[in-house]
């Protein structure tokens, strides 16, 4: 049985190790967890071939890889949570319970000693790991955060039953003794950490969808929402109109002489505009507002529920910070206006792409003066 946990988790290892080659650096902890899961397949190698190998390998290397198993374990799902700074401890701990665990083997202690320092680490270790988990939002909890927080309290709760029986039981005087609990626990751990690597590629999995989902919708420069995801937000918005729902407004917002700023200052000072407009559109809008860069320096921004006079005002009031507020390249104060047009649905608007029409032909009026707004 130890021959075969020990091959899942060199598989499991190997598998993790070859996803981390290719993963995209936002998704951490897969280096961790993979040499999680090869250290721990060489401590069950260890202790299946403990009638073939000296004892200090089968019983004291065997430990000291389980216990980097476990550490390694807690600090890939740290990283995986953007919790690097988790590492001293989670690695301290595994290291003082090392010490202690080689002391109290040269001193020849009894098994419980032994099993308690193990219990402890485990406790620690994956009590870190478990804190981790439950901290994640709700959107954030996919199928393999639940299977790796099962398993995780599952084996922090064999483990203490364990220690329990070790404590109380004079069967168990051996951690192979035939005790149920202590064949619980050593059939439990060995499948659970590999079952836990599984869950974490699952938890990968979900995380690289929700990567590529965001690289799918979101400009990359200002952090808005690209184009598609726009006109999917507005697409609803529109069919929200259409069940009966209150209209919405849509403004097309275009910065003024924006090639001069790129041929003056340079691409990067054109860039710093653009994510500088982005975020004083964002203080300018109500939470429920959807704004987004559907173009190179044309942003659109869709008001629900506004009425025209409404909406006039929110453009206007977006058109005067921009102007008033220079952006700050090099320590040089840059002057950029925004040229706004608006529109409001109307009944006899069958798609969000007339309203959208109509929003950007009163942008082309507003160009005529420029730094101005227009309505249609
Ligand atoms: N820095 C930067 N420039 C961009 C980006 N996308 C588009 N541009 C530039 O934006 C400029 C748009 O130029 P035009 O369409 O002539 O518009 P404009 O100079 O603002 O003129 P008006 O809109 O008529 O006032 C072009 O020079 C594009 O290269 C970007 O992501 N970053």
């Amino acid at each position: 049985m130890f021959m075969i946990a020990a091959l899942l988790g060199l598989a499991m290892g190997a598998i993790v190790l070859l996803m981390q080659r290719s993963a995209p650096s936002s998704v951490r902890g897969l280096l961790e967890t993979g040499w999680s899961a090869i250290a721990f397949a060489v401590a069950s190698l260890l202790i299946a071939l403990r009638d073939h190998v000296p004892e200090i390998l089968s019983f004291l290397l065997a430990n000291v890889m389980l216990y980097v198993a476990l550490a390694a374990n807690a600090h890939g799902v740290a990283r995986f949570y953007h919790r690097s700074d988790l590492a001293r401890p989670i690695y301290g701990i595994a290291l003082l319970c090392s010490v202690i665990y080689c002391i109290i083997y040269a001193l020849g202690a009894g098994i419980q000693g032994r099993v308690y320092v193990y219990t402890g680490v485990l406790l620690v270790l994956f009590g870190i790991k478990t804190w981790l988990l439950l901290r994640e939002t709700r959107g954030n909890r996919g199928i393999g955060w639940g299977i790796m927080l099962v398993l995780t309290v599952t084996m922090m709760l064999l483990a203490s039953a364990r220690a329990l029986a070790f404590a109380t039981s004079p069967v168990a005087d051996s951690v192979f003794s035939q005790h149920p609990i202590n064949i619980a626990h050593g059939v439990g751990s060995m499948f659970a950490l590999v079952f836990m690597t599984l869950a974490f590629i699952l938890a990968v999995n979900e995380r690289y969808r929700q990567v590529l989902q965001d690289l799918a919708y979101t400009d990359s420069l200002t952090g808005l929402m690209n184009r598609r995801a726009f006109m999917d937000a507005m697409a609803r918005e529109h069919a929200k109109v259409q069940r009966g729902q209150s209209s919405y407004c849509v403004a097309v917002a275009d910065l003024d002489h924006f090639k001069r700023i790129n041929d003056a200052l340079g691409h990067a000072a054109g860039d710093r505009v653009l994510e500088s407009f982005a975020s004083r559109v964002q203080a300018c809008i109500r939470p429920g507002d959807v704004v987004g860069r559907i173009g190179g320096e044309e942003f659109a921004i869709g008001l629900p529920g506004v009425s025209q006079a409404d909406g006039m005002q929110i453009i206007e009031r977006i058109r005067k910070l921009v102007a008033a507020t220079p952006v700050n390249w090099r320590g040089q104060p840059v002057m950029i206006t925004v040229s706004i047009g608006l529109s409001r649905c109307k009944d006899a608007d069958t798609s969000f792409e007339q309203v959208l029409l109509r929003a950007d032909q009163a942008l082309y009026d507003a160009k005529l003066t420029r730094d101005a707004t227009a309505a249609k």
